[in-house]
């Protein structure tokens, strides 16, 4: 007689192979779904049209997450050559045609299936504003040229506009945020300090700010549930290329042939024409009456007087408010840790001076002494890898900006040190451009997104583990009719 295995009743098989099948079946869908996508992205682009040169900046965000959750991050830049398209007041058409070679990058870096559907925007700055106040057809006329260029690119072009000043200065603060998180965790934020060429802005929350002061210098926000009461002023005329114009408008105010200006190197000596000085709404009032054509400019090398000439042209004494900056512009206190990006970071970067932990005293010094180094020192040193332009500036400009920080926004010894001077925040460039895409797009939410308790993989695998553990239970349950095991063997 043939001995038969116990476990062979039509009942355990039908149990086991249903169970290998289900056990199967939820590891196959465990694997499957959190087998790693190959990511879709979907891009953004947006045109910086600053006063010194324009920049294109192309932000990705993956494709299925395009509800508000998903991160936007900078895919590419491209740098604009030439001057900024405000330059090109006398032939517009060339502010369009300067913009092609930045948009063909933009044409092979996007893929082609999606050109339709990415928005491109243009946002003009402080130097279109100035263009505007001073010639309303030419500034029309660059942007017509500017918009015929860029319709002609097969992206979904959405427009192009001056921004305001408290616009530029507030979606600078929402880049930086936004960057580092901390509007979607609802952390204290970071204020933002932007200088650029033509102006200079200062965004920050300060529980101190009454709106009713001053409101227009409050942008209020609500983003992913938090509200928030920004403080935001744009300086027109103090980016740095305009208040050398400034300072230099001061030095000649009598019309002289030759200045000794202590902004710059000993030794350094440059010929300068009045014409082109005062080419700019933010000194053109000031040209002295009688001068001739050109005139001699001559470095001195001497930080502590060129602090003088700088600080000449912040007015610091009309107030009508609680507490002001400067020019009888009101600020709250300052607030929290700040970002200083833009030409803030190229300057404090090349003095290498952007560590803040050190004393503002000894930064002082340093640059003090940067400032007294012979002209062909330097250019000896740098001028291999430096554009001889901003080479010369140097001095002029980190005297600017301390002395903007300190004297204009009242930075003292102990807070200066809140300051970070950066450049890109996980390889974003610190800048308007981002927060204003985010805006347009809307992909900040005013309320935080709802999201499951667990992610997907948590839920696969409690899932799993479950269904594992369901099926031990069963097959425990059915004991009752599991065959016997005696020792002696079944006869059938
Ligand atoms: N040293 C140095 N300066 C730079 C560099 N790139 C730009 N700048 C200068 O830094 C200043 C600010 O540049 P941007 O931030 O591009 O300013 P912008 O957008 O042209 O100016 P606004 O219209 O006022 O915002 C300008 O004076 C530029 O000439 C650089 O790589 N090195």
């Amino acid at each position: 007689m043939k001995e038969k295995n116990p476990w062979y009743t039509p009942l355990t098989i039908i149990i086991t192979v249903i169970g290998v099948i289900a056990i199967v079946a939820l590891v196959t869908v465990a694997v499957l779904q959190n087998r790693p996508l190959l990511q879709k992205y979907k891009y953004g682009i947006v045109l910086d049209a600053g006063s010194s040169h324009t920049a294109l900046y192309i932000y990705q965000w993956p494709a299925e997450k395009d509800n508000n959750t998903g991160r936007v991050e900078q895919k590419h830049s491209c740098k604009v050559t030439g001057k900024g398209i405000s330059s090109y007041a006398a032939q517009p058409e060339k502010a369009g045609m300067s913009l092609t070679e930045c948009m063909q990058e933009a044409e092979m870096v996007v893929p082609a299936k999606r050109h339709s559907e990415t928005p491109l925007y243009l946002g003009a700055t402080a130097g279109m504003r100035l263009l505007n106040i001073e010639n309303r057809s030419a500034s029309d006329q660059v942007f017509q040229a500017v918009e015929k260029a860029l319709q002609s690119f097969p992206f979904s072009y959405q427009g192009a506009r001056i921004l305001s000043g408290q616009e530029e200065g507030a979606f600078g603060w929402v880049t930086v945020n936004y960057l580092d998180d901390r509007l979607k965790q609802g952390l204290e934020t970071t204020g933002a300090l932007d200088l650029g060429g033509a102006s200079t802005q200062i965004s920050f929350v300060s529980h101190d700010y009454d709106i009713s002061e001053s409101p227009s210098n409050s942008m209020t926000f609500r983003l992913y549930g938090n509200d928030y009461n920004l403080y935001t002023h744009s300086f027109l005329c103090y980016g740095k290329d305009q208040v050398l114009r400034m300072a230099l408008a001061k030095q000649t105010q009598l019309g002289p042939s030759t200045i000794l200006d202590p902004c710059f190197h000993p030794g350094y000596t440059t010929t300068r024409n009045y014409s082109s000085l005062y080419d700019s709404p933010c000194v053109s009032g000031r040209r002295p009456r009688e001068a001739p054509t050109n005139f001699s400019h001559k470095g001195e090398g001497n930080f502590t007087k060129c602090q003088e000439v700088v600080k000449s042209l912040f007015n610091t004494t009309a107030c009508k408010y609680s507490k002001c900056s400067f020019n009888g512009v009101f600020q709250p206190p300052l607030q929290g840790p700040f970002g200083a990006f833009s030409a803030y970071y190229y300057v404090m970067n090349f003095l290498n001076l952007t560590d803040t932990s050190i004393h503002l005293e000894t930064v002082k010094n340093n640059l003090a002494s940067y400032c007294a180094t012979p002209w062909n020192q330097i250019k000896q040193m740098h001028l291999s890898n430096v554009k001889e332009k901003y080479l010369a500036e140097y001095c002029f400009s980190g005297t600017y900006i301390l002395t903007l920080l300190t004297e204009g926004y009242n930075f003292t010894k102990e807070t200066y040190s809140n300051i970070k001077f950066i450049k890109k925040i996980k390889g974003s460039d610190a800048g308007w451009t981002l927060g204003y895409m985010l805006n347009l797009t809307n992909m900040i939410p005013a309320e935080a997104p709802d999201s499951p308790p667990l992610p997907h993989a948590g839920y696969v695998s409690i899932v799993t583990v479950i269904a594992v553990l369901l099926f031990i239970l069963l097959i425990l349950s059915l004991r009752p009719v599991w065959p016997r095991c005696s020792k002696q063997p079944q006869i059938v």
